[in-house]
């Protein structure tokens, strides 16, 4: 079923006494529990887009539709209840907390704004969400300052599953990670839209972390979307220059054998 469906949007910034273009007639789709991979080098406009998908930001013209609905259109009470079913993970998920709040307040704040479960029940819900990122229990009581990159994305993946939502935007959610913990994360990401069905808008420059959770890819280049198609064929034949620049960059790309929690189209 398509989930979200994006057609011609466009988006101008003037900067410097210079106009910008971020987003130049973009359009896609995007299927329940599905992952579509956002590729594409720094300024091409990926950013922009996740943040008019996440309604942080108006765009200039275009629409979205998601879950059936005039996205773009929603307002007020309406548009409050309907973000719990849009979350987003940022890759300073430290910025986007406040850093003197506890793990617990963190992932307290979705399930008391969007009603979740009542408020004798939310402890319960808390230790389940954390169970269920592979966390233990007992860092509940931690400030999120004082829990490693690590730990503190997957409680923003928590936060975010918190709302039981269709949709995950991921801004470069892996990026400051290890790599060795970015494919554990990403794994995690992996297990939870097999077993929520959810959809993952992912944001990424780096094409092996794309390869390793997209269903399809699709490439930007100056606010423009110059490629799409199943992640395997972007990556082993791609034809726009930006793929191909994408793919040369990460040199052992191409001959890697797929990781263990990669899953294909
Ligand atoms: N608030 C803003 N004001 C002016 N220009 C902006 C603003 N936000 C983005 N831009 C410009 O729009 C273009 C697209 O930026 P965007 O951040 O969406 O790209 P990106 O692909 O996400 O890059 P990165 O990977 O570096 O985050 C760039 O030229 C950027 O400088």
């Amino acid at each position: 079923m398509t989930l979200l469906e994006i057609n011609n949007l466009s988006k101008h910034f003037r900067s410097g006494g210079r106009d910008v273009t971020a987003l130049d007639g973009v359009s896609l789709t995007l299927d329940s529990g599905q992952t579509l991979g956002l590729a594409g080098a720094s300024g091409s406009g990926k950013s922009t887009l996740a943040r008019i998908v996440m309604r942080l930001l108006p765009p200039d013209g275009g629409s979205i539709r998601f879950a059936g609905e005039d996205w773009l259109a929603l307002s007020g009470k309406d548009l409050r209840r309907r973000r719990a079913k849009i979350q987003m993970v940022f890759q300073d998920v430290l910025g986007a907390f406040n850093p003197r709040a506890t793990v617990a307040s963190v992932l307290d704040d979705p399930l008391r704004i969007h009603e979740i479960v009542p408020k004798s029940d939310r402890p319960r819900k808390i230790a389940e969400l954390l169970d269920r990122v592979g966390l233990q229990g007992s860092l509940a009581d931690r400030s999120i300052r004082d829990v490693s990159g690590g730990q503190r994305q997957r409680i923003a993946i928590a936060r975010a599953i918190a709302t039981d939502p269709a949709l995950i935007v991921l801004d470069e959610a892996v990026s400051a990670l290890d790599v060795s913990i970015r494919g554990k994360v990403l794994e995690l990401l992996v297990e939870l839209q097999r077993e929520r069905d959810i959809a993952y808008l992912f944001v990424s420059h780096d094409l092996a972390v794309l390869r390793a959770v997209s269903h399809r890819i699709t490439v930007m280049d100056g606010g423009r979307l110059v490629e799409t198609g199943p992640a395997r064929q972007v990556i082993d034949n791609p034809q726009s220059t930006a793929a191909r620049a994408l793919v040369s960059a990460v040199p052992r790309l191409r001959i890697q054998t797929p990781q263990g929690h990669s899953h294909e189209p």
